[in-house]
């Protein structure tokens, strides 16, 4: 039987911008009622324009983040973020990797330090054992154990991209959000930290939602794919059927790699038919 890691059920999330005393301000729907399931093991792109909900929906499901309505279920349990306390057994299934792991390395942490911190928060490991794991988990990205002692500056973009992945994996979670993971990349760095999670997919059994707007590199990772457009899914497939047989017209036009400008008018033809 089929495990199921993820699973959205009308998910929404409104922003309500501007107003204050005298005005009522405005509503932005960034997410409108998404439906997903995703079983262990599987890669779920989220693909779409800048604006369409994707960073919305990965802080949702990473539980940075509570929706309007609708639930979150991980391994089949709803989350409740709203909880004082949620479960930190249920936090830790879920892990996130940025785009930019510039950003995200604090400089004047040493890598051993970056790794072994999540399990001084999270659990009581021994300081011995807390070193082992987290050398063993620089050799599984790629690392060397002489790396442990090094600062962030003295690594490349891809090291530093493996880095953040070890950090990611040191709780042992279920599932992996990534979020436009290899954008920041060379093409051949990109190719090497993609084998990389795939690997570490196999070995580790980890389900990925990849957030991307390159199209070659969700062909290349994706077992399904979610086209957003304006806080909706307007594809959801498998990779096969969603490449090949693309439903919705503005789907069709970002495969067609299209000017932008006819991207510009099938939005306005689409808008106007929804109002
Ligand atoms: N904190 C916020 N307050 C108000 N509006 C927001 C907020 N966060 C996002 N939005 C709006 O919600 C919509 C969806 O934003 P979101 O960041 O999820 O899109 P995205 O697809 O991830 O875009 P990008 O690729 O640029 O990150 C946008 O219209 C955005 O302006």
């Amino acid at each position: 039987m089929s495990e199921i890691v993820l699973e959205t059920r009308g998910i929404t999330r409104d922003y309500h911008i501007g107003g204050g005393l005298f005005g009522a301000g405005r509503t932005i729907h960034a997410l409108k009622g998404i439906d997903l399931t995703l079983e262990k093991g599987k890669t779920l792109a989220i693909v779409g324009e800048s604006g369409c909900g994707k960073s919305t929906l990965a802080r949702i499901i990473t539980m940075i983040d509570a929706p309007t309505s609708g639930e979150l279920l991980i391994d089949g349990a709803k989350v409740d973020i709203t909880k004082k306390r949620l479960d930190s057994d249920m936090r830790r299934k879920v892990q996130i990797v940025f785009q930019n792991p510039y950003g995200s390395l604090n400089p004047r942490q040493r890598i051993g330090d970056v790794l072994m911190e999540p399990l001084i928060i999270n659990e009581n490991v021994p300081e011995a054992e807390r070193r082992e794991r987290a050398m063993a988990m620089l050799t599984k990205v790629g690392l060397q154990p002489e790396h442990f002692n090094r600062y962030p500056h003295m690594f490349s973009g891809g090291q530093r991209q493996r880095i953040a992945i070890a950090r990611a994996l040191m709780l042992n979670p279920r599932l992996l959000v990534l979020d436009e993971p290899v954008s920041a990349l060379d093409l051949s760095v990109q190719a090497q930290v993609l084998n990389l999670l795939a690997d570490l997919q196999d070995e580790f059994g980890l389900t990925f939602v990849f957030i991307s707007h390159d199209l070659s590199v969700v062909r290349y990772i994706a077992d399904e794919v979610m086209v957003m457009y304006y806080g909706e899914a307007v594809e959801y497939g498998t990779r096969d059927e969603v490449f090949q047989n693309p439903q919705h017209d503005y789907t069709k036009t970002l495969f067609a790699a299209t000017p932008r400008a006819d991207v510009e008018s099938i939005r306005k033809r689409l808008a106007a038919k929804a109002a």
